[in-house]
């Protein structure tokens, strides 16, 4: 896949409904092997900057680009709060869809292995075969953060991908999302209300403030190298900076 070093720009990116303002003002420079996490109360308009980025939304006010295309443009990869999986997709027809999308030719035997493994990792290959109907939520999501990393887009978009998971679950996901990620950087946008999930997995941690939603602060996460989770979530450094982060957002 091509890894892209193309930014995202945003200007002056404001969004309304019904003449009420969501989004107010929002510039930013994404880079295009990065990984951003956007954090802030509910209701500041996380979800509504996600939909912006994938081209689901159009700005009331000001452009967003991706290199010289506008998102409608570009091929993009999108795990949705809720899961985005099709009834009549089993876990594998969903995960290989994703997979295509993103690609000239067709399915190979590599593609195949390559998505056996993955439901391997992600430990769902009992349920491949299941449609979204016979999975628990915790499954379904876990098949959506498949989807998502198997797809080959230039540009992953996750709204809380990893909220359903219990915590054993969630900390296997995280990691084999951050080892996915090496393999192939992207510009990847996430959203969560975990502080510790932000600065572990993210490059720069954007806060949005409420009301109407605006950039509050960007803060550069202390652990840029992101390979191995298990001992930096026992860091102290990761205890601080945690704190720090929190009184950013309550304050
Ligand atoms: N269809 C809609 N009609 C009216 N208001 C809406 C609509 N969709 C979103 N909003 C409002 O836009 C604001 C931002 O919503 P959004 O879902 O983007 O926030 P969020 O930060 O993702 O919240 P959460 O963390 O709770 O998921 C909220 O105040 C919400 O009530």
């Amino acid at each position: 896949m091509s890894t892209s070093n193309k930014q995202f720009q945003l200007r002056t990116v404001s969004f309304q409904i019904e003449k009420k303002p969501i989004l107010q003002d929002v510039s930013l420079t994404l880079e295009g092997q990065k990984i951003y996490a956007l954090i802030g109360a509910s209701g500041a308009g996380k979800t509504t900057l996600l939909q912006l980025l994938a081209g689901l939304k159009q700005p009331t006010n000001g452009t967003l680009q991706f290199g010289n295309q506008t998102p409608k443009e570009i091929v993009i990869s999108l795990v949705p709060q809720e899961y985005g999986l099709l009834p009549w997709q089993t876990a594998r027809q969903a995960v290989l869809a994703g997979r295509k999308i993103s690609r000239q030719q067709g399915i190979t035997p590599t593609d195949q292995a390559f998505v056996s493994q993955l439901f391997e990792k992600m430990q769902l290959t009992a349920v491949a075969d299941k449609y979204p109907n016979q999975l628990s939520g915790g499954q379904k999501q876990r098949v959506a953060i498949t989807r998502g990393l198997a797809s080959q887009s230039e540009l992953l978009l996750m709204d809380e991908p990893f909220s359903a998971l219990d915590a054993f679950t969630r900390e296997t996901a995280q990691q084999l999302f951050l080892d996915s990620w090496h393999e192939a950087p992207r510009l990847t946008v996430f959203v969560t209300h975990d502080i510790e999930e932000a600065l572990l997995l993210a490059h720069e941690v954007i806060v949005l403030e409420s009301n109407p939603g605006r950039v509050k602060q960007i803060i550069t996460s202390p652990f840029q190298e992101k390979q191995q989770l298990a001992d930096e979530r026992q860091s102290e450094l990761l205890f601080q900076t945690t704190r720090l982060l929190r009184k950013e957002i309550e304050g």
